[in-house]
């Protein structure tokens, strides 16, 4: 139920299902069925319902609700945006249905109503919202009734989550078999308010068949791989993860990491430090070991030990060659790897060196952490990468581009691999949007990594589990907090209570 499909996606299920033998009017009659309940449970019956329609199913959709809920004792009023002679199709079949006036879209009063059903555009949105369509939208923004949207917003692009010109924004969202990329992407999700998946006869073999590549972040795909350590379990079995530390000036975001990847779970945890910060990394550190690693060639050294499986590298690394040489030290023996912060502009325009790093790694894996100021900085020469159409497609191409995967981070974190996988996490909190956090982040994936869970499947546990230990801690919450939050999530999650 986590499959998130493109507009292309949804049109290829609605065709094979109609295909299979349920006509589309039947879809459109659910469909529309679907948006009068949501109206029909939470209003009582008699009260006024302006329900707008747009040239093509999404009105469709629109009819049908204004035929069930006049059945159910509504006050319904239709308004049109385009001509009734111009419908086609199931909607034309739909409209035909409807016996009560429409009106035209330029006479609606959407100020006058008390819920407005928005079926102005749904998956066929093809361009920005200009005309009358913008006024109208403008006018339902305005009106301080309840809005109910059908399939998505008007004006949101379902699969970027965009706003095309001007975007209703919504109280409700009533969609149809699964979600659409564009209700968990930026802007979109804040236009689409509660949104609830109606069953309208698409069976989860079609959805199935049509091998979704994009999920909503969520732990029933990668529990089943999450590290659950064996009844005797030795610490070197759940894996050595690494953290670099910074210079004397910048040793506590390389901690913070360290503490997430222990209590993420990974057996040993060594903070590797710069000889002159050693003592004040040993002074702070206790269940995390501290060891003094002095550069790229110190590190080597420190890898002779085969048991170190995960490293971190970038928080208050320092931007430049040094910290370069400790990346490439880390890919050239095939160490799990997590690139964040400092790491990451190191190779500011240099995308082919990540991509290095990641043929360097052989099945290992890595695992880049950029924000948004980050990213653009690797990526500001590939326009393929930097202007896909969507985070989701930034992300996904970036991955592809550098044979890493992606966590895009933000309110909308997008998790891409090379393969063409990617996920959309949901369960973040702007109380995350504090230092040190993605330092914890960096770490948690590690952790992970350290026990094996594979690349893709541990950055997207990472980043699930560093937003629930987020919404746990809620207001206040500090970096330090995050990972001391963790064995409640943990525990939650083991016992199958999914957030
Ligand atoms: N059989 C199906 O395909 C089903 C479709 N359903 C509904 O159908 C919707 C998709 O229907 P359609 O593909 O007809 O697309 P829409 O109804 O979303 O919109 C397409 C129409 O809007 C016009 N248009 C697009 N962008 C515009 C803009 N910016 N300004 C002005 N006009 C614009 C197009 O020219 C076209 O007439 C879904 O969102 C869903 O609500 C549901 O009824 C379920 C079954
Ligand atoms: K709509």
């Amino acid at each position: 139920m986590h499959e998130l499909l493109t507009s292309g996606e949804m049109r290829a299920a609605d065709a094979r299902t109609i295909a299979a033998g349920t006509p589309g009017r039947v879809l459109m009659e659910r469909a529309g069925r679907a948006v009068a309940d949501a109206v029909s449970a939470r209003h009582p019956v008699g009260t006024r319902v302006l329900i707008l329609c747009g040239p093509g199913n999404n009105g469709g959709d629109g009819f049908v609700a204004a035929r069930l809920l006049v059945t159910r004792g509504y006050r319904v009023e239709v308004a049109l945006l385009g001509e009734r002679e111009a419908l086609k199709g199931d909607a034309a079949l739909a409209a035909a249905d409807w016996k009560g006036p429409v009106a035209a879209a330029a006479a609606a009063r959407p100020d006058e109503a008390r819920i407005i059903v928005d079926a102005l555009f749904g998956a066929g949105l093809a361009r920005e919202l200009d005309g009358a369509a913008r006024t109208l939208v403008e006018a339902v923004n305005g009106s301080g009734a309840h809005v109910v949207a059908v399939d998505i917003p008007s004006g949101i692009d379902g699969d970027s989550g965009a706003i095309r010109g001007t975007g209703v924004r919504a109280h409700e969202t009533v969609t149809f078999a699964r979600r659409k990329p564009g209700h968990l992407l930026l802007p979109g999700r804040l236009h689409c308010g509660h949104v609830r998946v109606a069953d309208i006869g698409i069976s989860d073999d079609v959805i199935a068949g049509l091998a979704i590549g994009t999920r909503a972040n969520h732990p029933a795909w990668w529990r089943p791989q999450f590290p659950v350590p064996a009844l005797d379990a030795h610490k070197y079995r759940r894996g050595h993860a690494v953290v670099i530390s910074g210079g004397i000036a910048g040793t506590g975001a390389a901690r913070l990491a360290a503490r997430g990847a222990l209590r993420a779970g990974a057996g040993l945890v060594t903070v590797a430090s710069p000889p002159a910060a050693l003592a004040v990394n040993a002074a702070q550190l206790t269940a995390v070991m501290v060891r003094p690693v002095d550069g790229a060639d110190g590190l080597a050294a420190f890898l002779e030990d085969s048991r170190i499986n995960a490293l971190v590298i970038g928080p208050a690394a320092g931007v430049g060659p040094a910290t370069r040489r400790m990346v490439e030290t880390a890919a050239g023996r095939q160490r799990a790897l997590v690139l964040d912060a400092d790491a990451l502009s190191s190779f500011a325009g240099d995308a082919e060196g990540l991509r290095g790093i990641a043929g360097a790694m052989g099945r290992s894996g890595v695992i880049l952490t950029p924000h948004e100021g980050e990213f653009a900085r690797i990526f500001k020469d590939q326009s393929d990468v930097v202007n896909a159409p969507s985070k989701l497609e930034r992300a996904r191409a970036a991955a592809a581009a550098t044979g890493a995967v992606i966590v895009l981070k933000g309110p909308d974190t997008v998790i891409a691999a090379p393969d063409g996988r990617a996920a959309i996490n949901e369960n973040g909190t702007p109380w995350l949007a504090t230092a040190g956090a993605g330092d914890v982040l960096a770490g948690i994936a590690a952790g992970l990594l350290a026990q094996a869970m594979p690349p893709f499947l541990a950055a997207c546990a990472a980043v699930w589990l560093h937003a629930a230990a987020g919404e746990r801690v809620g207001p206040g919450l500090i970096a330090e907090d995050l990972p001391e939050a963790l064995p409640a999530v943990l525990r939650d999650l083991l016992a199958g209570i999914d957030e």
